[in-house]
């Protein structure tokens, strides 16, 4: 199976709606790949990765991941043959969820989705994102919760991991040894990551496509290796006839939040 995900001239309209959400959409996400989603407020990415995680259906066009239907029931349970799920959706909306809310500790949490069989991914994640097992889930912050969350959510390993904003509200530390986390893994086993997000620090090596959705519709696809270079000469972007672009530098802040938070890292041992 050469894919990952495959879309063919997807139009969705909410329920409802007289609007259509997505308009003729067309995207392949090959396999090991790492595809990150532009577009302003309301352009339609959570609704694109919400189809392609199977939570929506869709009536028109063709959706497959893993070469399945995800709205299938086929595509809800993991292959017996295969310890990965297809698909793991990451939104914002968990930290709303009542259970998060609840005087529950994290091992217990933890341990209701399988935490044992999962052991090694589970105490690297818990390193990597921090999180102390012994918490107590009513009493976090919501970049502690968010966490959890994550943790929770990259237990069981996938075949696509949709990220839907979910990093936002992590420290620069944690957001930036969790995105080094999930390219090892789109490099070391067959698995690919759809993430929207509209934060872009320390995102500019991360991923090798990049998509420009507008109102519904994808206006540009830019493949990293083809389409995509960094200049240090000056801060502008410059489009090329050819469809690539030349990236100038960008002033952030982003270094030395990262400089600083490991530093207060060093401090506490
Ligand atoms: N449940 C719904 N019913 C009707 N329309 C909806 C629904 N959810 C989203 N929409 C509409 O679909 C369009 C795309 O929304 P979507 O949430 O996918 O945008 P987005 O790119 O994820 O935005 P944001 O950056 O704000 O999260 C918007 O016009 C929105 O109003």
């Amino acid at each position: 199976m050469s894919l990952a995900a495959e879309v063919r001239d997807l139009t969705y309209k909410f329920p409802h709606s007289d609007k259509a959400s997505l308009c003729n959409i067309e995207i392949e996400i090959p396999w090991n790949t790492r595809t990150l989603i532009i577009g302003s407020n309301g352009a339609g990415k959570s609704t694109l990765l919400k189809l392609l995680s199977g939570k929506h259906l869709c009536l028109t066009g063709k959706i497959r991941v893993n070469g399945l239907d995800p709205f299938s029931p086929h595509s809800m349970h993991q292959n017996e043959a295969d310890e990965c799920q297809i698909t793991t959706y990451l939104g914002t909306e968990w930290c709303h969820m009542s259970i998060i809310h609840r005087d529950i500790g994290v091992l217990e949490l933890l341990e209701s989705i399988g935490f044992h069989a999962h052991r090694e991914r589970g105490e690297t994640l818990i390193d990597i994102l921090d999180v102390d097992v012994n918490w107590r889930m009513h009493r976090l912050s919501d970049g502690q919760k968010r966490r959890v969350q994550l943790t929770m959510g990259l237990l069981k390993p996938w075949r696509l991991l949709l990220l839907d904003e979910v990093t936002v509200d992590l420290d620069v530390r944690a957001r930036s040894r969790l995105l080094s986390f999930l390219e090892q893994e789109t490099k070391a086993r067959r698995c690919s990551i759809v993430y929207a997000t509209h934060i872009f620090d320390g995102l500019a090596e991360w991923p090798d496509r990049v998509v420009h959705l507008r109102d519904g519709r994808i206006v540009q696809q830019l493949s990293y290796a083809e389409e995509v270079r960094f200049s240090r000469e000056d801060s502008s972007v410059v489009e090329h006839n050819d469809n690539s672009v030349t990236i100038g530098y960008a002033k952030s802040l982003h270094p030395l939040a990262l400089t600083w938070l490991s530093q207060d890292e060093t401090s506490k041992k």
